[in-house]
């Protein structure tokens, strides 16, 4: 019987950012791996039109929950959700759900958090910040909490090459911005937001590393620890490989890639992919809300959970194998025929977003505005030329991150610890992983039917014959245009039809001697 399975046994938990990739499954696992849980107490708001409970009812009928529902049938009955917006005071919780939460709660995993790199620095502090605060300051008059579990990233400290799993100071007190963001106005929010962030490459990783201080600040006897994903992807193994529901980091570049309108990327190809696979990162949570309860380190502790140091893979070999993939499983409809040009310089960089992504946008623009059509293609590309730069940070460095801590949880669980929350990714193969995930995101997030496939690979030879009848077409125009202007590329023209000619003369010559 598995110890940490065991521990969430008749447990209160209560989860921030549920309705989130990581929160949806953490939910999964726990209710898979600990049915006997008491509840799971899930803070939500109202999105999109949909009520709280429909919202609910939408995770548990999705293919992610397919597993839990034959082992905990009752699932719907241990969920509770309750109404909460982490940008109020108090979360505008009720007073009567606020008592059962800090009567009631066990563990607390606190995932939710704005993840978006271009948001403002008022809403990232208020998420990242200050619900963190107020989390903790509820968690402190729980008298029945045994773990608290914040999730950071591995990259809040990615202004450093080398990183520890230590909480590092921020030069401008959390508590400091806080207070001022109260009374600045917007305007100069947004003139001294690039002196508060620094070397920071975004406003989310920044807000990060406050939310850490706030975390070391405001521990006071709590038994807590913070966990460093890197770049979260795709499920590896579990409840099955390749599950993706949004598209956030990496998937937004695989779909992009797959339809072919991205076919070339500022990177550095040797530089380390940090990708982890979600359910790993799961894993590695649960296995710490289990230490973190039963052990209580003195001092707040720091998981990494990267892939880097001990399992690297490359972007060069992720592209590869993306491409790879592709061939095999295309996408449906794809724009242009996908292709991957990784380039470190920025000149190149230049020429291939004109060339390879503006140019031919605007050539479909004017095709659709001939055939009556509104253009939309030079407008896409533009966003989304907008999100790569935004990417571009990640992928042309490499970090190392220690992992002192996660190895040493590791050799503290028994081997059938080991086996159910597995976050050992030595045993990942890349290959495979990165197949399931082209996979997945074709089917999950595009969800498209895998009997398209032999239509799509159609398109794609057609796509394959217009793009070389397109380059010759261009290649004698421009070859003719030269002519026209040069005696050298007429004399050139010239030698080469001579030479073709002789040759042939010559072969055509000794075929007939040798009948
Ligand atoms: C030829 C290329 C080679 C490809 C080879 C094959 C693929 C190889 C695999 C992977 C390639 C490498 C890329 C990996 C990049 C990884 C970087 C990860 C960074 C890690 C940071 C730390 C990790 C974390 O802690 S948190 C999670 C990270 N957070 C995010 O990823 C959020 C980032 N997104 C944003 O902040 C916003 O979406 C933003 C600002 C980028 C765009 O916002 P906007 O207001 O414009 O609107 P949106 O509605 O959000 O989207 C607009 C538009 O863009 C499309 N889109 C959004 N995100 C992505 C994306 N990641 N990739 C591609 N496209 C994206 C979205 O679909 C929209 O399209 P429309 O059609 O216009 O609606
Ligand atoms: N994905 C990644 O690559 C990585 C993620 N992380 C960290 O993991 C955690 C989870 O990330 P991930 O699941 O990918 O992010 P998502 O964007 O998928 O989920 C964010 C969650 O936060 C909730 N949330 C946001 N704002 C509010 C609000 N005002 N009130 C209530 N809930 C709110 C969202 O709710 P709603 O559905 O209503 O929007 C959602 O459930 C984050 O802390 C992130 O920093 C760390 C490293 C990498």
């Amino acid at each position: 019987m598995s110890t940490v399975a065991a521990f969430y046994g008749g447990k209160s938990i209560l989860i921030t950012g549920a309705t989130g990739f990581l929160g949806k499954v953490l939910m999964e696992k726990l209710f898979r791996t600990s049915p006997d849980l008491k509840v799971i107490y899930i803070l939500v708001r109202p999105k999109a039109g949909q009520t709280l409970q429909q919202r609910v009812f939408q995770i548990l009928d999705s293919k992610l929950f397919e597993k839990v529902k034959e082992v905990c049938p009752n699932v719907h009955e241990k969920i509770r959700a309750i109404y909460a917006d982490l940008n109020q005071n108090d979360f505008a919780i009720s007073k009567e759900d606020m008592q059962e939460l800090l009567s009631c709660t066990n563990i607390i995993f606190h995932c939710a958090a704005t993840v978006r790199f271009d948001d403002t620095l008022r809403h990232a502090v208020q998420l990242n910040v200050t619900a963190t605060r107020q989390l903790l300051l509820m968690a402190s008059q729980m008298p029945k909490l045994e773990a608290f579990i914040h999730i950071s990233t591995a990259y809040s400290n990615c202004n450093l090459k080398h990183i520890d799993e230590v909480i590092y100071p921020c030069p401008v007190e959390p508590k400091k911005i806080i207070d001022s963001l109260e009374w600045l106005d917007d305007a100069i929010i947004d003139e001294i937001t690039p002196k508060l962030i620094r070397d920071w490459p975004n406003i989310y990783t920044y807000t990060k590393a406050l939310g850490e201080m706030v975390v070391q600040q405001e521990s006071r006897n709590l038994s807590i620890a913070i966990i460093r994903p890197s770049i979260v992807g795709a499920t590896w193994q579990e409840p099955f490989p390749g599950w993706v529901d949004n598209i956030n980091g990496p998937n937004g570049i695989i779909i992009a890639t797959g339809k072919g309108f991205l076919r070339a990327i500022k990177a550095t190809p040797m530089a380390v992919a940090d990708v982890i696979p979600v359910d790993t990162v799961v894993n590695l949570m649960l296995a710490v809300g289990w230490y973190t309860a039963v052990h209580r380190p003195k001092s707040t502790l720091v998981y990494h959970i990267t892939s880097g140091n001990m399992n690297p893979c490359n972007w060069h070999k992720m592209g590869v194998q993306v491409l790879a993939t592709f061939e095999k499983i295309p996408f449906e409809r794809p724009f242009r025929r996908p292709n991957a040009n990784f380039t470190s310089n920025s000149f190149t960089s230049q020429y291939w977003n004109a060339v390879s992504h503006r140019a031919p946008a605007i050539i479909y623009d004017c095709y659709l505005r001939l055939t009556g059509r509104k253009p939309r293609m030079t407008k896409l590309m533009n966003r989304l030329l907008r999100t790569v730069s935004m990417l571009e940070y990640f992928i042309n460095r490499s970090w190392e991150w220690s992992t002192y801590n996660t190895e040493m949880l590791m050799s503290e669980l028994s081997p059938e610890d080991q086996r159910v929350f597995n976050f050992d990714v030595r045993q990942l193969n890349w290959l495979e992983y990165i197949e399931n995930y082209v996979l997945g995101v074709k089917k999950y997030l595009l969800k498209e039917d895998m009997a398209g496939i032999p239509e799509a690979k159609q398109r794609l030879k057609r796509l394959r014959n217009i793009h070389y009848l397109f380059n010759t077409a261009l290649f004698l125009i421009a070859w003719r245009l030269l002519i026209a202007r040069s005696q050298m590329a007429r004399n050139v023209w010239f030698f080469i039809v001579s030479f073709c000619y002789k040759f042939l003369s010559y072969f055509r010559a000794s075929s007939t001697l040798k009948v």
